[in-house]
């Protein structure tokens, strides 16, 4: 006998009791057979290609067919039953957990003249990133690597790159504070090894300040190009934390060790200039001609074969991959403790009582 409404109501119920996040391609998965066994066939328009998220998710429901409602509902529950074993000691509120597929407008993906742009669109919050926007812009580049771009682009809408990880992310969780960590550490690893891998030429369009995770994963991106209003910070200490996005390697690496301390450990702040001096910008621009010029030049870089891109992005990245992803694993172990530390959680409470400002 199929499944009834009932097993279908708590198979969703436990997707967002899921502990883990299952990952896009279940993801996907799932929102199609939703659809199927609550709509029937893929009954709306194909989006554009400027929209690569919701293309991916009508591909998925579109390849259902006409499967019909009751074979998608059974599909549905054997589903989620293959990927929750277990719903207890789930923390709702935990990264990864209670996520389906992106529907916030804070990251928006566009693709346009060969070129897949990520933006983080958070203005009035300095485009922070919350845990929901980690899941959207993995979820994004999965996206990305696989469509008929050449090159993808990171950017930022308002006045700010990015202010980094949303520092009241820490007061959304609930539940045991080392499980919460362990589970961020994980996702953090998630999210920092799809910059390490990811297979096309990556750009960052840097309008403005950059700070935390967002500076830091720029040492695994192909060019870097800065509005000279952009500024690059990493206040890790000031918040008892430690480097990540494999800036303990790339920065030393990119800068040297002296100056990639001052950063990293001292919280110096660098200016667009001071960074394309120590090679963690490709070139610098002035504000006020700074979309025109580096879109313009994009475009015509975007015009290359792919396949040659691509291939020479590999061979001039090969053989740091494994370092890189060693790296990333231990700076997510350090993280994991440091989250759950005293320095951390006056850092951050300075923060949201506005005692000090970083
Ligand atoms: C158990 C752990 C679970 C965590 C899971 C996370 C997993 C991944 C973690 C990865 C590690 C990443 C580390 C980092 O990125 S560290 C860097 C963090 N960023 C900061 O420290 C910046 C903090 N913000 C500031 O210092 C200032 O806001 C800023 C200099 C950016 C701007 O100052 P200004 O005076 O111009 O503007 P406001 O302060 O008034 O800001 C406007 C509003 O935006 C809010 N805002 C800005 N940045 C953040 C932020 N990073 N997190 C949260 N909110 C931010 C600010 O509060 C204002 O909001 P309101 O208008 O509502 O007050």
């Amino acid at each position: 006998m199929g499944a009834s409404q009932k097993d279908f109501e708590n198979a969703m119920n436990q997707v967002k009791l899921l502990k883990e996040d299952p990952g896009n391609d279940a993801k996907l998965k799932l929102y199609a057979l939703y659809k199927q066994a609550t709509e029937g066939p893929c009954n709306v328009p194909e989006p554009g290609v400027l929209n690569s998220i919701s293309k991916a998710k009508w591909d998925a429901w579109n390849a259902l067919g006409s499967l019909p409602k009751e074979a998608a509902r059974q599909d549905y529950v054997e589903f989620v039953s293959s990927l929750s074993p277990s719903p207890k000691s789930c923390s709702l509120e935990g990264p990864g957990a209670n996520r389906s597929l992106p529907e916030s407008e804070d990251i928006v993906v566009t693709t346009e003249e060969n070129i897949t742009t990520i933006m983080f669109n958070r203005p009035t919050k300095k485009n922070a990133l919350t845990n929901e926007m980690y899941q959207d812009i993995m979820l994004a580049m999965k996206a990305a690597s696989k469509d008929n771009s050449t090159i993808t682009v990171f950017t930022g809408s308002g006045d700010y790159y990015s202010s980094g990880n949303d520092l009241t992310n820490f007061m959304k969780i609930s539940g045991d504070l080392k499980q919460v960590a362990k589970e961020s550490s994980i996702t953090l690893r998630k999210f920092v090894d799809s910059f390490i891998d990811f297979p096309k030429p990556l750009v960052a369009v840097v309008n403005g300040p950059a700070m935390g995770i967002a500076a830091t994963v720029l040492g695994l991106f192909d060019a870097v190009y800065a509005s000279n209003r952009a500024t690059f910070h990493t206040p890790f200490s000031g918040l008892g934390l430690t480097p990540e996005g494999c800036s303990s390697y790339t920065f030393p690496k990119i800068m040297g060790r002296a100056k990639a301390t001052e950063m990293l450990i001292f919280g110096k702040k660098i200016t667009a200039t001071e960074a394309c001096a120590q090679g963690l910008v490709t070139e610098v621009f002035p504000d006020d001609s700074f979309q025109k010029e580096v879109w313009a030049r994009l475009k015509a870089y975007a015009k290359n074969p792919p396949n040659a891109m691509r291939i020479g992005k590999q061979l001039i990245r090969s053989t740091e991959k494994e370092n890189l992803h060693a790296v990333n694993a231990e700076e997510c172990r350090v993280l994991q403790e440091r989250w759950v530390s005293e320095e951390c959680m006056n850092g951050i409470q300075n923060f949201l009582s506005r005692k000090a400002k970083l």
